[in-house]
This record gives structure tokens, C-alpha cells and sequence, in this order.
């Protein structure tokens, strides 16, 4: 991806977005999604044909659902670029909380390893025996640290949240989190798909008014899970990235660089990418 586009100041590169600022409007944000995937905390050599766009149509969706959430995207008259316009998001700038607000209607992945050795997420305890995969009792805000770019993020408490941003803000973020995942949860139960768990960003306006930033409920932010294969004993069934994972685990030892993707699994991953796109937005 070049970093140049004509009338953008580049800002900053992320592992599958990129951050531009319009000239001349400090108080927007343009956010360009690519075609890379990452997995086992690798960006892999092959984009995703079409994936970018995929998720951005997604993240417009879910904003579009959440319409009792204000969000940061900007309707502003500033032309965004052909080569970019169906994986570009203009936004408005906000002061970013330090945040990462995570929701888990599910035990699995980090969350699951963090109760394994502690027998609680985030500070908050959980009831004992839960196995991969188990459906919790209700919805748990378990929010982390946002690390540096590249490391992974650090679960901390409530308080620690509180700390941070203020009990107020900290409560916002935790009921507004709460409150998203649960309507989230039933669009997507609805269509067949397990909202596992997921991760919100937040900032303040000018006026202070807190506002949903970030993507929001892409694969990328979220696990997604085949609910009839869940119901059927297979669980984690993602919808994206599990035949990259699939594959790179069969293929290679996890040392050094991750060998390239095959044809066919670059082609069987954009397909399901799109599959639960059409799935979820239909
Ligand atoms: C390299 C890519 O990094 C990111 O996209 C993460 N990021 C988002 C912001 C942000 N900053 C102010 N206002 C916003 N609306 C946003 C948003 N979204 C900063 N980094």
C-alpha cells in the first residue's frame, strides 16, 4: 500500500490499517484498511483479495444497526480517494481512551488462559469447571491495556479502568460495551452467527460526549463462530481466519517468518470472509 494519497498527510501504519489526517481538517481522521491478515501475531506475505472492503462495509453496517450509539464517522465534505473510497473510513477525530473495551459472551483464547491460571478475566471471577468455548453465564466486560503496536494487550481490573479515565468514563465504557454486545449479539444470533467476543474503542468529542471509534464487529475485533456447528460439539468455528490458521498449523512449526499462503487457501479465506459479510448484513 502506498503511503501516499494526494491531499492526506500519512500518519501512522497499523498491522492492517493504515491512518492518514486530511489537510486542512484537523479534526478529522482517515482510516484505510488493506488486504492483510495477520495470524499468530504475524502479518501474513499474502493480502486477502477484497477483504479490506469486506470489513469496512461491515463496520458501516454495524454502526448503521447501533444507531442509538453515537460513532466517529465524519460526514464531511472531503473527497476521499478513488484508490481507497470502498476501504476508507473518514472520521472525526477524537481523544482516544487507553483503552481496549472488551466484551466476552464466551471463554476462549486469552480470556480462557487468563482463567485457567486464575480462575477469573480481567479480576472478574468466574464459576469453576468452564472449558474452551463455554458460554458464560451472562455477557463480562473484561477490558486490557492497549499495548504498543505489535505487543499484545494486558487484562486489567475495573479499578484499574477507573484509574485511568475516571469512574464516570470508566462506567460509560462498561455499560456502553455491555449494552452494544448484547444488540449485537441477537442481530447476529439471529442470522445463525455466534457473537463469541469482541473489542470497542472509545473517545471523547470536543463536547465530551463519549463516541464508539475503531472498527467495530469485524472479524478482526471479534470472534464470529458458526452457531449450528457450535450446537453440533464443534466449537470456534470462525468464519475468517480459521482455515489461514488451519493451514499455517498444519504447515509450519511456528519458527521464523510463516510460509506463504496456497492459491486455494487465499481464495477459500476471501470467500468466507464475504460469507459472513452477506450473512450478517442480509
Ligand atoms: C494505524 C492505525 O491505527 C488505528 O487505526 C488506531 N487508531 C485510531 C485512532 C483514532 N484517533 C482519534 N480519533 C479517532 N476517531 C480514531 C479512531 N478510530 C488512533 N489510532
Amino acid at each position: 500500500m502506498s503511503d501516499e494519497l494526494p491531499g492526506f498527510t500519512f500518519l501512522t501504519a497499523g498491522k492492517v490499517r493504515d491512518l492518514y489526517a486530511p489537510e486542512g481538517h484537523d479534526d478529522l481522521l482517515l482510516l484505510v484498511a488493506n488486504d492483510r491478515v495477520s495470524a499468530f501475531d504475524q502479518v501474513l506475505s499474502r493480502p486477502i483479495p477484497g477483504r479490506a472492503a469486506l470489513l469496512t462495509r461491515l463496520t458501516r453496517w454495524w454502526f448503521a444497526q447501533l444507531a442509538d450509539v453515537p460513532n466517529h464517522l465524519a460526514d464531511a465534505d472531503v473527497a476521499v480517494p478513488e484508490a481507497v473510497a470502498d476501504r476508507a473510513m473518514l472520521v472525526r477525530r477524537l481523544r482516544m481512551h487507553p483503552v481496549e473495551c472488551v466484551v466476552r459472551g464466551y471463554v476462549t483464547g486469552s480470556g480462557y488462559a487468563e482463567y485457567r491460571r486464575t480462575g477469573s478475566i480481567s479480576g472478574l471471577p468466574l464459576p469453576e469447571g468452564l472449558q474452551d468455548g463455554d458460554r458464560l453465564p451472562e455477557p463480562i466486560f473484561t477490558p486490557a491495556y492497549k499495548a504498543e503496536l505489535g505487543a499484545h494487550d494486558e487484562n486489567i481490573p475495573f479499578e484499574t479502568v477507573v484509574d485511568l479515565v475516571g469512574a464516570e468514563t470508566a462506567e460509560a465504557l462498561r455499560s456502553t460495551s455491555l449494552r452494544i454486545f448484547a444488540e449485537a449479539s441477537a442481530i447476529a444470533d439471529a442470522k445463525g452467527v455466534i457473537l463469541a467476543d469482541t473489542k470497542f474503542e472509545f473517545g471523547d468529542d470536543a463536547e465530551g460526549g463519549l463516541v464508539l471509534a475503531d472498527e467495530v464487529l469485524t472479524p478482526d475485533s471479534s470472534r464470529f463462530w458458526d452457531a449450528a456447528a457450535y450446537a453440533s460439539g464443534r466449537r470456534g468455528v470462525g468464519f475468517d481466519k480459521q482455515i489461514v490458521r488451519d493451514w499455517l498449523a498444519a504447515h509450519w512449526d511456528g519458527e521464523g517468518a510463516a510460509p506463504d499462503l496456497p492459491d486455494e487457501v487465499v481464495q477459500r479465506t476471501a470467500d468466507r470472509y464475504r460469507e459472513l459479510v452477506e450473512l450478517l448484513t442480509a
